[in-house]
């Protein structure tokens, strides 16, 4: 992809690239990252042994959390899935599930750790208190804990399913029973996108919902609207559905995964409006499960569209909440007739709501009305103007094209003559690198390893205060890896690593304080992304004497199937995740100042996940290495 034009990225061409056809209904539903080899392994659960000892260590933070400790040895049910993959098509699927012993149950107080009150965000960039988003599961921003709700969704399913009170209550119809019609509409839910999944099971039907938002925010969605709210609320209310209960109570404890709630179901809706917004995904064409130029089968129902629309007014984004209604009143076509009188009443209560909102009377009008109004959300989404950079809209001037190139070093120092540097300069003025290849298998493999059972909610720390803050401008999961364990033994591959890039940079990185442990990072397919920002933290004074950050190292740990691209607004470029690629770039000016045009972010992830890590290196051990100007342009 080096050399001739300045290939300009466009992350709605990029599922071609990703081996996806661009339409069409006979396309394998497993996204292509997780054909072949260990990756297809990598985010279960429940299966071995091995995993079950990630499970445990990844529920540490919960387990040392009085708030929400639990037992954790009880991983009585088994789950175990064989799958021969070959040439990326699944060859021998072979599934089952036994539930062995079922004993804890979660009592009513624990049912849900943080209140069942609906808590509806007042703003996109809701400042979170700490303790509750460090531990909250994030089922919309962490993918590896929605595919273990999935599987956990799948087993109360196939409980539900066989349920012989369900079975012999059907036969009596008594229609009349709210706890029978719910159980009934929760699992017609689910079957609509068993539809979409090709009927895959386990472990493939897990990861193949954690890749596709809108698979995602459905089943969260119908958890947390049809299990929490409806089942475990109404048929606890009569006797008789103690089985209902307490299939779906004993799933969710034995895997130690608690009820998703309206927080998380606001995350969903949130990844979902940001991916459309960011770029500029058309609510009728979302509906029919198309995102972008990718084709996938899920197709949203009446009610999806209707959580949209009533979201987004929320939010005040009229124009987005427009097309879904009006994907609303399409779908009452596809309706039954029984439910249809319902159905009209919610779609008219929700024009209702618009109309007074934007203060209009008719209906007819509203169109007009709203044409070329993209001011909503602008507010909102400050990162507006980045986002056409995501998008892939700016252009390249000839002169600027020129300027830049491509080589394989093998002089920067001797240890690049045998294993040259591939290098590519993306940027001029000021230098944007990325470095192909970078990062070996091994290396990735024990980076991921090593940070997965780690993992929390990534934070912010805005330059007023000091602190923490977990907030909805970085929706990924992230850790700190340090170069030494806890008994000060040297990890001998980061240790590599920091060697390999010292001697790309010139900087020290390995001297104590030279730079910042590592920060690995992931997001998911639900829009999962990291606003626009500048790495340069303009306290360098408290940042207990290390300096300023001089040079940001990120690296792409994982290839992404659409979005996720890392995107400089003012530069004018998109770097795609490449996995094994790193990017380097540089914060401060050559006089110690914020290079402010190094503003950058990581663009909404649209299908998919993203895996990066990033080092960023500090000033003070590294001031001879850092020549000064005063040149506020150096
Ligand atoms: O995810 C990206 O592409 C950028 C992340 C980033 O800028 C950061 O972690 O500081
Ligand atoms: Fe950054």
């Amino acid at each position: 992809q080096c050399g001739g034009r300045y290939p300009k990225p466009n992350p709605r061409t990029n599922y071609e690239d990703s081996g996806y056809p661009k339409s069409g209904n006979n396309w394998n539903p497993i996204p292509p990252e997780f054909y072949e080899g260990e990756d297809i392994f990598d985010i279960h659960g429940l299966f071995n042994e091995e995993d079950l000892n990630i499970i445990n260590d990844e529920d540490d933070h919960y387990r040392n959390d009085p708030e929400t400790r639990r037992n954790t040895n009880d991983y009585e049910h088994g789950y175990r899935v064989k799958i021969e993959v070959e040439n990326g098509q699944i060859t021998e699927q072979d599934n089952e599930v036994s539930v062995r012993k079922l004993e804890t149950q979660l009592d009513e107080d624990s049912r849900d750790d943080y209140g069942s009150e609906l808590q509806e965000p007042t703003s996109l960039y809701d400042f979170r208190e700490d303790a509750e988003e460090r531990i909250r599961p994030h089922y919309a921003l962490d993918h590896r804990k929605a595919a273990k709700l999935a599987l956990v969704e799948e087993m109360v399913y196939i409980k539900l399913k066989a349920n012989s009170l369900f079975n012999s209550r059907d036969k009596i119809s008594s229609f009349d029973d709210r706890c029978y019609k719910s159980l009934k509409q929760y699992l017609k839910e689910f079957e609509h996108d068993t539809k979409a999944l090709n009927g895959t099971t386990g472990y493939i039907r897990a990861t193949t919902v954690t890749a596709n938002p809108l698979l995602t925010f459905r089943m969260i969605k119908r958890i947390v609207l049809g299990v929490t709210s409806s089942l475990m609320e109404i048929c606890a209310q009569d006797g008789r559905n103690s089985e209902i209960i307490e299939a779906i109570k004993s799933s969710f404890s034995a895997s130690n995964l608690t009820f998703p709630t309206r927080l998380d179901l606001n995350d969903a809706l949130l990844g979902i409006t940001r991916i459309q917004f960011a770029y500029g995904l058309n609510a009728s064409d979302l509906c029919i499960g198309k995102i972008g130029d990718l084709h996938t089968n899920v197709t949203l129902n009446i009610d999806d569209s209707l959580e949209l629309a009533n979201y987004l007014m929320e939010l005040k984004a009229y124009v987005l909440a427009y097309q879904w209604l009006t994907a609303a009143a399409r779908s009452l076509n596809d309706v039954p007739k029984g439910d249809k009188k319902l159905a009209t009443e919610r779609v008219d209560s929700a024009w209702e709501r618009l109309l007074t909102l934007i203060k209009l009377k008719q209906r007819n009008i509203v169109d007009q009305a709203l044409r070329g109004k993209r001011q909503e959300l602008i507010d909102e989404f400050s990162s507006y103007a980045g986002y056409a950079t995501c998008r892939g809209e700016f252009d390249i001037s000839d002169k600027e094209q020129a300027a830049l190139f491509c080589f394989l070093n093998t002089k920067a120092h001797p240890y690049w003559t045998i294993n040259p540097l591939k290098v590519e300069l993306k940027k001029s003025n000021p230098p944007v690198w990325q470095f192909h290849d970078f990062l070996s298998d091994d290396t990735m493999a024990h980076i991921k390893k090593a940070a997965i059972p780690k993992f929390s909610r990534a934070g912010v720390i805005h330059d007023s205060k000091l602190r923490t803050e977990y907030t909805d401008e970085r929706t990924s999961m992230s850790t700190w890896l340090s170069d030494y364990d806890s008994n000060n033994v040297r990890d001998p591959i980061l240790f590599k690593l920091n060697k390999r890039m010292e001697l790309l940079t010139g900087f020290a990185i390995i001297k104590p304080q030279s730079s910042h442990a590592l920060q690995v990072v992931e997001y998911g397919s639900l829009g999962g992304h990291y606003e626009f920002h500048w790495d340069a933290t303009e306290k360098p004074t408290e940042w207990s004497g290390t300096g300023d950050r001089i040079a940001t190292l990120f690296m792409f740990l994982s290839d992404v199937l659409a979005g996720g691209y890392t995107a400089f607004p003012y530069l004018g470029i998109a770097v795609r995740p490449e996995k094994g690629s790193v990017i380097l770039w540089f914060p401060l000016h050559l006089n110690g100042k914020p290079d402010f045009r190094t503003m950058h972010g990581g663009c909404p992830v649209i299908f998919g996940t993203k895996l990066a890590a990033n080092k960023l290196i500090l000033h003070n051990e590294n001031f001879l290495k850092y020549k000064c100007s005063l040149n506020p342009n150096a």
